[in-house]
């Protein structure tokens, strides 16, 4: 069908966003679908064949397609797509946060030397544009924070179990039914997908080049009943929470950690596959941005926002990222003290950590539970051999007293018995 605009597009990818792409376009025939590049040839697909194809050379060397949208699930892959595709100083959009996180100064040095320009609004919090405002709104002012809720399969997952008394199994399942999770779902429940969300909101927000090693980084995989039930008799839900944030010693702090929050917090409101992103800046104060995080229709909109702005020619200006002759500014480190709640059900294998203060209640012999204050830089040393224990790690506000968890743990044990 020929296009209002005249302009043709080249998808690879037809998975959950691909399809929620190929929709909106079907709604909207402001451009043309090329052909659509995917991997398996057996595959039952809901258009015909030769919609399809399965060489990314036919699209990527086709030359009168006038942009590509990267919709695929595999990283190495996306890369030399979109390698490929800046090289020959084309358009593409993305959705590949883990790709785009991980080479992020390589494709700016692209699009720098061949002109060529790459989009990537729905691989940070699917429909929300967070990457929209940091850029265009916030490119000057400077930004204290920005956290929030960035993965929308935990947040499901945590809504289930919290709302719904669902397992932890059969949540994550639901997640992965409606297409939320991603072909691993070890990144979004192990923290990792929210942290390669975060590494490109500290480039857009505080023009930090962050390594992952750099982030505090636990994930949800470990959350048990038990859990749930402590932060429920405490009056509050556990959400898992990415937060970049200038601390007072002038330095950026990184982390993706369950977190327990309260009716006082906006992210207590944000629920199943929703995301919600809170900035603080300097001069406009607090905005709270929420929407849906996954799914097809919502990520597919994203991308549709990037083909469209990319169109009429928007490009990301990277205003904060250091220039070469200047020196990195921003340094990445922690030493602010964190108060953390942590259970495991293997206590023998606890580490010695340095913890400036520590309490410890319902040990058994399955469980011990703790609530410590420990500094964030001991914390990130010892992260690797608390997980070896399958501890579940929170972070517990500061006004939430050690003696406040003990009661509401007796609390929980009544209600079991
Ligand atoms: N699901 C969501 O809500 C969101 C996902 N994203 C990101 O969007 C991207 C796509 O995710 P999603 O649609 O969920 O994934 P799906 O698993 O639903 O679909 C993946 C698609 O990629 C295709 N594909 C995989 N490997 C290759 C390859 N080597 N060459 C060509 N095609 C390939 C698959 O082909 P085939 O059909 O033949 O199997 C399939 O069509 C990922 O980067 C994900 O992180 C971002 C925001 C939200
Ligand atoms: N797996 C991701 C998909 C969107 O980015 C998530 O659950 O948030």
């Amino acid at each position: 069908m020929k296009s209002k605009s005249g302009k043709r597009i080249g998808i690879f990818g037809f998975g959950c966003v691909g399809q929620g792409l190929h929709d909106v376009l079907q709604e909207n025939p402001h451009l043309e679908v090329a052909k659509i590049c995917v991997k398996d040839r057996e595959k039952l697909r809901t258009l015909p064949t030769d919609a399809f194809t399965y060489d990314p050379q036919e699209l990527l060397q086709d030359t009168s397609i006038d942009l590509f949208a990267e919709l695929i699930s595999d990283p190495k892959e996306a890369l030399l797509i979109v390698r490929q595709a800046l090289e020959a100083g084309k358009t593409i959009v993305s959705a590949n946060k883990k790709m785009i996180s991980e080479n992020l100064p390589e494709l700016v040095a692209l699009q720098e030397e061949f002109c060529g320009t790459l989009l990537y609004e729905a691989a940070v919090c699917g429909s929300i544009p967070i990457l929209r405002t940091l850029e265009a709104y916030y490119g000057t002012e400077p930004l204290q924070e920005v956290s929030g809720i960035l993965n929308g399969s935990s947040n499901y997952i945590l809504t289930k179990l919290d709302a719904e008394g669902l397992s932890y199994e059969q949540a994550l399942a639901e997640a992965q039914a409606l297409g939320f999770a991603e072909a691993d779902p070890t990144l979004d429940v192990g923290g990792y997908d929210a942290l390669h969300k975060i590494s490109l909101i500290a480039a857009h927000a505080f023009g930090a080049l962050v390594k992952p090693e750099q982030v505090l980084r636990a994930g949800i995989q470990h959350i048990s009943k038990k859990d749930i039930n402590l932060a429920q008799v405490l009056g509050g839900r556990f959400r898992l929470v990415a937060s970049a944030k200038i601390n007072a010693h002038n330095r950026l702090e990184l982390q993706v950690l369950p977190t327990l929050v309260f009716p006082d917090s906006e992210l207590y409101y944000v629920e199943a596959e929703f995301n919600g992103v809170a900035l603080h800046a300097k001069y406009a104060g607090s905005q709270f941005l929420k929407g849906r995080g996954a799914g097809s229709h919502p990520t597919g909109s994203a991308v549709w926002a990037d083909v469209s702005a990319a169109l009429a020619g928007y490009k990301y200006s990277y205003a904060k990222l250091p220039k070469e002759e200047e020196p990195v500014q921003l340094k990445i480190e922690g030493e602010d003290e964190l108060q953390v709640y942590l259970r495991t059900p293997r206590p023998e294998l606890l580490p010695q950590l340095p913890w400036l203060q520590l309490t410890s209640f319902g040990v058994d012999s399955r469980n011990a539970q703790l609530v410590g204050t420990i500094l964030r830089k001991d914390l990130l040393a010892h992260l690797p051999a608390l997980k070896q224990t399958a501890a579940f790690i929170a972070q517990l506000p500061s006004y939430i007293s050690a003696n406040q968890a003990v009661n509401a743990s007796c609390q929980v044990l009544e209600e079991l018995v």
